[in-house]
């Protein structure tokens, strides 16, 4: 699936500071349908801050942040729940309840989120969802005895099951050995083509960004500074992108 010239994202003019610790210091973005856009940057830079922004955990200190035509400030209760259903957010540690199932993890959302499902309907969207990451044979295993790459997997389920029309992804490579971490990366794409979904992946780990990110951009100062394709990106001779390139990638 191509992504379209319809901006589903829009940030003009974010800056958020903690005390004297000016973490975004004008950040602009558009994000289109259906588009993978990665986010790099170094620990501590803020992309984490910049994705509680856009779901509505932090407010900005100024700018302005538009999801799905919605200014996310702006957004109250019910408006809020509704939002977050449209909006999935996978964590970095899966975040899956230990003493539930996998059946009843996925579950979960559902029976939260979606009033008056039958037991039946509920089955087709756990199975749905479980077969698309393709882990259906997991279902009434508890998630201690599955591996950390079938756990972010199935975290990843969990977020699926709402058909959100944004997914998060928050360093969803982290920690997994390299042909896990390319499973992981086919499956992010493989959402993006059954869903249409658009999708924000926050990863350190450029294989991820170079096999997910339809553009890639890179957090430097507090700003987007070189946003483009993984190959414009890091054609930048800038010693901050080519130091943050050597030191990650082995071509
Ligand atoms: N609620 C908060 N209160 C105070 N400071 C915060 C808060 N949230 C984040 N920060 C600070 O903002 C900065 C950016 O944090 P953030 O978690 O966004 O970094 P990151 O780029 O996601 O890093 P990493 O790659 O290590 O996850 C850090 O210095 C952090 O300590």
């Amino acid at each position: 699936m191509t992504p379209t010239n319809d901006p589903v994202i829009s940030i003009h003019g974010l800056r958020k500071s903690f005390g004297t610790m000016h973490v975004l210091r004008g950040i602009d973005l558009e994000v289109n349908k259906s588009e993978n856009l990665v986010v790099l940057g170094r620990s501590g830079t803020g992309k984490s801050v910049l994705i509680k922004i856009l779901v509505g955990l932090l407010k900005p200190d100024t700018g302005s942040v538009m999801v799905l035509g919605q200014d996310v400030e702006q957004l109250r209760d019910k408006e809020m729940d509704q939002f977050r259903q449209k909006v999935g957010f996978s964590f970095q540690s899966s975040a899956l309840y230990d003493s539930m199932s996998i059946r009843e993890n996925l579950e979960f959302p559902l029976v939260r989120n979606v009033r008056n499902l039958s037991r039946g309907e509920i089955n087709e969207a756990v199975e749905k969802a479980l077969d698309a990451v393709g882990l259906s044979q997991t279902i009434n295993q508890m998630p201690s005895e599955l591996s950390g790459g079938q756990r972010k997997r199935i975290g990843i389920a969990r977020t699926l099951i709402l058909k959100p029309e944004i997914m998060l992804y928050d360093e969803p490579t982290a920690g997994l050995d390299p042909i896990t971490c390319i499973e992981i990366n086919n499956l992010i794409n493989d959402v993006r083509e059954r869903l249409g979904a658009t999708s924000i992946i926050i990863t350190h780990d450029l294989t991820c960004a170079k096999a997910t990110g339809d553009r890639v951009a890179m957090l430097l100062d507090g700003r987007f500074e070189r946003v483009g394709t993984f190959d414009e990106v890091f054609a930048d001779p800038d010693e901050r992108v080519q130091q943050f390139y050597n030191y990650n990638f082995v071509n």
